[in-house]
């Protein structure tokens, strides 16, 4: 499986212009052949939170159009990071999923809401897993601060996926925890991460990069730099077999304990 990561500077409240970014960089990531482009989050707003009853995408139509468009006509599959979604008077983050024939796989709303940057005021929290096939392959998304919930992660990777896909919009300041907790989430669920990072500021937060992807072994097998780029890296999904074959840990696991 080739992915590539669409590491954009998302443009503070102004979806317009983030819309035909994520077009171009899907556009760019399709030449290269790849089989799924990711997304960082909160990608058609940013953290605009105070302005979401203006911005949010509604019901996610916009989103889904143009995802299902473009998986269509670069036959790619897109998980598509996250955007503001409004329905029935509320506000979601919330990722969408579409395969190569542009159908939604699936759609996630994020579980554990970040007080810091006050999703909890303004955001309602999912309450779904996120499991979904990519080319067959089972997989599973969750979104930024979801990551420091190993429990979150465990349960859905007890469930099969070889990947983990996570979109975020991660500050500077605390990216030294951002890369050991994705190579910790992929040392002990014994599965790929793929993790799409932003770039750029908004008022309140600088945020550097550094999307990742990890093997699952926790080697970091690609890391992105400080600034817009497309990061490309192949998986061998052999790989997944292996480390669970050497070391049983999901067989091996005492559930009735804990
Ligand atoms: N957008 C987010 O969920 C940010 C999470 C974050 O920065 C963290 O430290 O956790």
């Amino acid at each position: 499986m080739r992915v590539a990561l669409a590491q954009i500077n998302i443009q503070f409240g102004d979806p317009d212009a983030n819309y035909a970014q994520v077009e171009t960089a899907v556009q760019k990531a399709a030449e290269q052949s790849v089989d799924v482009v990711v997304l960082p989050e909160m990608w058609n707003t940013g953290y605009a939170l105070k302005r979401l009853n203006v911005l949010a995408d509604d019901e996610g139509q916009r989103t889904q159009k143009l995802l299902s468009r473009l998986a269509t006509e670069f036959k790619v599959n897109i998980v598509g990071g996250s955007v503001a979604v409004a329905r029935d008077g509320r506000y979601y983050n919330e990722m969408l999923v579409v395969n190569r024939q542009g159908a939604l796989l699936s759609r996630y709303d994020k579980v554990h809401r970040f007080g810091l940057m006050a999703e909890d005021q303004y955001i309602t929290a999912g309450q779904t897993e996120n499991l979904f096939p990519i080319d067959d392959v089972p997989a599973m998304g969750v979104i930024c601060y979801d990551i420091r919930f190993p429990e979150w992660l465990r349960k859905q990777a007890a469930q099969g996926p070889k990947v983990i896909f996570v979109s975020a919009e991660w500050p500077t300041v605390r990216l030294p925890q951002w890369r050991l907790l994705l190579q910790a989430r992929a040392i002990e669920n014994q599965a790929f991460v793929v993790a799409v990072n932003r770039v750029g500021s908004d008022p309140d937060n600088d945020f550097g990069g550094q999307s990742l992807v990890i093997d699952p072994l926790g080697q970091i097998m690609a890391i992105a730099g400080a600034h817009a780029q497309l990061v490309t890296a192949k998986l061998d999904l052999d790989q997944v077999e292996q480390v669970r074959g050497q070391i049983p840990v999901f067989n091996d696991r005492r559930p009735e304990l804990y």
